[in-house]
């Protein structure tokens, strides 16, 4: 088959006979570029999404969705909290606030902590502080350490406080001591900087004392018995047995050993102004003054020891009869002032004695978890008699003529021990480092505090000086390393001076010539 065609070229008619396969590759040309253009438009005003509607998603999955999305949000928000939280402490705890303000103060603080390679400095009167980490009821309760102890013998205490206005702010305190030992601290560190500078002392024929003072709970049994472990006591790790081991490493050495010096042990409570013998079933004894007026606790044991098991012995058999009851701190709380002594004896005559006292926690009535007569008697006992060691205390710092040794049995036992000329003392002040214990911690250190500065005066007495006065030391920032020395007027004259300023700052007495008298009646 064929097909002609003809058109009109310059006014003259054309034809041909295309191939049928020609005729149709140029119809499809012709109608391929049509097509194209059909179809651009036609996609133009009919665009894909009108022709074919995206099938409707069902409800449920859309609520799915949200969810989802939900969800995501929530758990971006609490990672950002997590992160905040991790920097601000745990913003639900109850004094949240508070907490951040000290976590913000110790940031800046620089902490070296005493170790057991710092020196040892040789004081006559030594003053420490101890603070314990916070228990497990007060992490439970999840309250803040208020106590921060950055070393050298400092301590902090971040006192929460509210304005009229109710804007809450810290007043920190600054407390020094001759140590600060912080939650850290094991019983031979205390020990290492505290006692053990004591036991050579008897050795030298002088006497010494060593106070744990504190509120109930904060760690005097612990420091002076022994950790414990839940209600069992390790004796073996407490000052006492800390002690006992280095009087017989120092009976051995060649000094010593040849002076046929013979150790024997003490034990006995102070309880409700009447004393009993722990290591003879409590039995009551009676406290007397001899034609000497030295004090004679009548009928105590004084058991012989040949090592430091015999002494543990003794500490685990006097401990267990120790007069205990309970405080709103402490289960297991001593009720009465526990006083081990190490006597030396050379023959029948004393050669040195050395006093370590567990005091009975510092406390008022409502603490006392009972208010039965009984208990309060025993609270105001506990009160008495270390008021009447803190008036002690001040009467010697005072160079009084009288010294109301008197006025309780702990310091009628102890006499010997404070005004004897070789006599050494040192007081470790236990605190307690929650914000609920603010207060207690406060008495504590304001107590240490006098009491270092009494006997920091009293170390000045006469024309001797017998060793730089933590206070003193404190207010000069001198040099521990004066020893034994005398004083020149000039350095009396301004160490007067400085002292005043303190007292009057610390004790706010009115009147200048208040100060110097009741204080300052050195003879030069
Ligand atoms: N430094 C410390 N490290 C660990 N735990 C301590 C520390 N100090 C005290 N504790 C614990 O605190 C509790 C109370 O201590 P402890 O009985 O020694 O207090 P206390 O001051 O003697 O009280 P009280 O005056 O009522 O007898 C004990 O369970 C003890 O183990």
């Amino acid at each position: 088959a064929a097909v002609s065609v003809e058109w009109a070229e310059n006014s003259a008619t054309k034809g041909k006979e295309p191939q049928i396969g020609t005729l149709t590759v140029l119809l499809w040309r012709k109608a391929s570029t049509w097509f194209g253009i059909f179809f651009f438009f036609f996609f133009f005003f009919f665009p894909p999404p009108l022709l074919f509607p995206a099938r409707r998603k069902s409800g449920a999955s859309l609520e799915v969705e949200k969810i989802q999305n939900k969800r995501e949000i929530t758990q971006a928000k609490n990672a950002e909290t997590r992160t905040k939280r991790n920097k601000d402490g745990d913003m639900n705890r109850p004094n949240w606030l508070f907490y951040k303000m000290i976590e913000e103060y110790r940031e800046n603080l620089e902490i070296v902590p005493i170790s057991l390679s710092d020196p040892v400095e040789l004081h006559r009167i030594c003053v420490c502080v101890r603070k314990r980490p916070l228990n497990k009821q007060e992490v439970a309760r999840k309250e803040i350490d208020v106590v921060s102890i950055p070393g050298k013998g400092i301590l902090l205490l971040h006192e929460p406080k509210q304005k009229v206005d109710l804007t809450k702010y810290l007043e920190n305190q600054v407390f020094h001591f001759d140590y600060s030992f912080d939650e850290t601290a094991t019983n031979e560190l205390v020990y290492r900087f505290s006692a053990k500078p004591l036991v050579q002392t008897i050795f030298e024929g002088g006497m010494a004392t060593c106070f744990a003072y504190g509120q109930t709970g904060s760690g005097k049994t612990h420091t002076m018995g022994g950790d414990f472990s839940g209600k069992n006591q390790n004796s073996s790790k407490g000052i006492y047995s800390l002690a006992a081991q280095d009087l017989f490493l120092l009976l051995k050495q060649k000094r010593y050993s040849s002076m046929g010096l013979e150790p024997y042990v003490s034990f006995f409570e102070i309880y409700n102004g009447k004393v009993f013998d722990l290591l003879n079933k409590k039995a009551k004894l009676r406290v007397l003054e001899d034609g000497k007026q030295q004090v004679q606790v009548v009928g105590l044991q004084e058991v012989y020891v040949s090592g430091v098991e015999d002494v543990i012995k003794m500490i685990d058999v006097g401990s267990a009869c120790r007069t205990s009851g309970q405080t709103f701190a402490n289960a297991n709380s001593s009720r009465s002032h526990a006083v081990l002594q190490i006597i030396l004896r050379r023959g029948n005559k004393l050669h040195g004695k050395f006093s370590l006292v567990d005091l009975a926690g510092n406390e008022r009535g409502p603490d006392v978890s009972s208010n039965d007569r009984q208990t309060l008697v025993e609270t105001g006992e506990i009160n008495c008699s270390l008021l009447a060691l803190k008036e002690c205390i001040r009467s010697l710092g005072q160079n009084s003529e009288h010294i109301p040794f008197r006025m309780s049995k702990l310091t009628q036992v102890l006499r010997d021990s404070f005004i004897g000329e070789n006599s050494k003392t040192c007081m470790i002040a236990m605190i307690s480092p929650g914000m609920g214990s603010c207060d207690y911690t406060l008495n504590t250190l304001r107590y240490a505090d006098r009491y270092l500065l009494h006997l920091s005066i009293y170390s000045l007495r006469g024309a001797q000086w017998v060793g730089p006065g933590p206070a003193l030391r404190w207010l000069w920032g001198s040099s521990p390393a004066w020893g034994q020395t005398f004083l020149s007027k000039a350095t009396y004259i301004s160490a007067k001076v400085q002292v005043m300023q303190y007292i009057k700052r610390r004790h706010s007495c009115r009147h200048e010539s208040q100060a110097n008298l009741v204080y300052l009646p050195l003879a030069f």
